[in-house]
């Protein structure tokens, strides 16, 4: 131990036996920065729409009338201001550096903010872009906001590493598209955030499906999800699943971000919230279709759904809610605005397992006997779901078609 030792340990940086705490490498915001919380939204690999969900957050919880801001440390390939069609360059004081403000108030920094050109490359080693983002944290007066969203670099190499260090963040929101090979990318994500302590708010699936406009049929270009189980095997939440929507994308290009519309952007600012208030990241409602005390294999004519509120391994409530009546799209949005984050049935219709899909509630079908045993084998990660979808014609109306 030193001599002058003072029993700092989270703010002392050597080597010694006696250490009580680690070494806490987190910078200091500026001092004209009051940050409440800091999200990060990360992905497994680039090109999944990151920097679009993290746009589509900020404006979602810009809405709600939160001091909203984004902090964009995909150094490397900056895509945050031209969604907002930002072109103007950030001021600077001897003080430190201005964020700039979008046309409904977000609070935006970014390397293109400070380059001369957009089009610049930024050809620099790991240290030098990592840096770059401290300083983004430390050097930029951020004033009150509610929320930063940092857009982090793609992948779990250097620069996330060192944003993890060093910035306090409060939870992270990992992006994935419906491949495979991106699901075990993601699990990396998952298990990066693990190691770094970091809570995971849950998962957003991008590009989940393509709603065809001459035939209005709905198709999956990558191929079915197994994003479900992948939650499920980590007891995350699937936050949402957006669509592959061209009118998006263009948005993008336009920089009209903060005019895109669709319930899919609500949706994430209320699981946010919720995520963020109320449950924690691992609490959430099961919803069993049930007849009587059993699994009901008919989920649109089940007499009532059981729903359980639960934390990480137990059941803390449990209430019954009748079945309000089946109406083609009706009970999807009904166990949406009763919170529900998972139902469970015997069986279901296609159109019913894509709407609460839409929704961001995970499906489980196939399930047979006691709701509640169910439910039990659900948190311990043993309910698989069959996945199968009810197409007989004896069930037609009955299943949720
Ligand atoms: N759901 C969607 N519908 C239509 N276009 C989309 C959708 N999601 C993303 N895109 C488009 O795909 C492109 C890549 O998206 P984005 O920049 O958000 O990906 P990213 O994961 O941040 O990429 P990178 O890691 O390279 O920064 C953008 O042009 C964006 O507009």
């Amino acid at each position: 131990m030193n001599e002058t030792c003072d029993q700092s340990c989270g703010s002392c940086n050597e080597a010694c036996d006696e250490r009580k705490t680690p070494y806490d490498m987190k910078e200091q915001p500026h001092a004209g920065s009051q940050i409440q919380k800091v999200i990060g939204v990360v992905s497994g690999k680039g090109g999944v729409g990151k920097s679009l969900v993290t746009s589509l957050l900020a404006v979602s919880m810009n809405r709600r009338g939160y001091r909203t801001a984004i902090l964009d440390a995909d150094v490397t390939g900056p895509s945050i201001p031209k969604a907002f069609g930002i072109t103007g360059k950030a001021m600077g004081s001897e003080n430190g550096i201005f964020p700039i403000t979008s046309e409904t108030g977000i609070k935006l920094m970014s390397i293109n903010l400070l380059l001369p050109n957009d089009t610049d490359p930024v050809v620099w080693r790991g240290p030098l872009i990592a840096g770059t983002v401290k300083q983004f944290w430390t050097d930029v007066i951020w004033g009150e906001v509610d929320y930063l969203f940092v857009d982090m670099p793609p992948g779990t190499g250097d620069v996330p590493l060192t944003v993890f260090q060093s910035l306090p963040v409060d939870g992270i929101v990992i992006v994935t598209s419906p491949q495979e090979l991106v699901s075990m990318i993601v699990e990396k994500a998952v298990r990066m955030a693990e190691m770094m302590q970091i809570p995971v708010l849950g998962l957003v699936e991008n590009m989940s499906w393509f709603q065809c406009p001459t035939c209005d049929t709905r198709h999956y270009p990558f191929g079915e999800s197994h994003l479900d189980m992948l939650a499920r095997r980590h007891g995350l939440k699937l936050l949402a699943s957006l669509p592959i929507d061209p009118a998006v994308a263009a948005a993008c290009d336009q920089g009209a971000i903060e005019k895109v519309a669709g319930e899919w952007l609500e949706d994430l600012g209320n699981h946010l919230e919720r995520a963020d208030q109320k449950e924690g990241v691992n609490g959430m409602k099961i919803a069993v279709a049930s007849d009587g005390t059993q699994v009901s294999g008919h989920f649109g004519h089940c007499e009532a759904f059981h729903i359980f509120e639960t934390n990480t391994d137990q059941v803390i409530h449990e209430e019954r809610v009748a079945n309000p009546g089946h109406r083609p799209g009706f009970l999807p949005q009904f166990l949406h605005e009763q919170g529900v984050n998972v139902i469970v049935s015997g069986g279901m219709g296609g159109g019913a397992v894509d709407l609460f899909r839409e929704n961001g509630i995970e499906v489980v079908t196939g399930a047979v006997g006691e709701a509640r045993e169910v439910v039990s084998l659900y948190l311990q990660g043993k309910l698989d779901s069959t996945g199968s979808v009810c197409h007989e014609h004896a069930h037609e109306g009955t299943c949720g078609h």
